[in-house]
């Protein structure tokens, strides 16, 4: 049953001093807005999400995606996805290679090609399968590592300043892209950002950490 992402009463500490706490639920379709100083701990905030908090820190509470206790699950058991501000696409790899890792193994050779085929036609990106990633424009990089993201279906969707490296234009494209696929698919969404744009694009709640 999508439930949505709960953070429960959250609280992660460093050498024995609290770092960032917080206790929120985030609903299908909800965009909350992390913002705050540098160093207030909003990338650690998505590490304890998604399963790969650094060991110098420890936390407390609950993390809840659908109504389930992941805090304790492997970072590959989650399906959490993550996208960060210079997501990288494998350079060795067409852009088709690139779309194929977000797909869950198995299924016939047609069957995964049509899939990426319709993922590039969603981004308005048709006929770019052979494509090198070294020939692609940085939005049009961006959109293929969004679609790769969410090929792998992920439950809920947590934004890194995923969108800062991008032009004024490229971002507004890309934000209604993300916020639209999130509401589409009902995804739960954490977005990191120093940029109050972002956070009104979204249009959701904010919650400034360290203010
Ligand atoms: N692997 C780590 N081991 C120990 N301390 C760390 C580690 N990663 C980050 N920190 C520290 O934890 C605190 C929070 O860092 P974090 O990267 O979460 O901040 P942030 O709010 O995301 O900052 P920014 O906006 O600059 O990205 C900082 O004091 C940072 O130095």
């Amino acid at each position: 049953m999508a439930d949505g992402l709960t953070l429960d009463r959250v609280s992660i500490t460093r050498a024995g001093r609290e770092v960032v706490a917080l206790d929120r639920h985030v609903a299908p379709g909800e965009v909350l807005s992390v913002m705050g100083p540098s160093g207030v701990g909003k990338s650690t905030l998505l590490s304890l999400i998604t399963g790969t908090l650094a060991p110098a820190f420890r936390f407390d509470g609950r993390v809840l995606l659908d109504g389930a206790d992941i805090s304790r699950a492997a970072p590959e058991a989650r399906r959490i996805g993550i996208l960060f501000q210079d997501d990288l696409l494998f350079p060795h790899l067409s852009v088709g290679a690139n779309l194929a890792f977000g797909l869950s193994p198995g299924g016939s050779a047609a069957e995964r090609r049509r899939k990426i085929a319709e993922a590039l036609e969603e981004i308005g990106m048709a006929g770019f399968a052979e494509r090198d990633p070294a020939t692609l424009s940085g939005g049009q990089k961006a959109r293929v590592a969004l679609m790769r993201m969410l090929l792998s279906e992920p439950r809920a969707l947590l934004l890194d300043e995923a969108f800062s490296g991008l032009d004024a234009d490229r971002r507004d494209q890309m934000r209604r892209l993300v916020f639209d696929r999130a509401r589409d698919r009902g995804l739960p969404v954490i977005m990191v950002t120093h940029d109050k744009a972002d956070a009104d694009a979204a249009g959701g709640p904010v919650v400034t950490l360290g203010g």
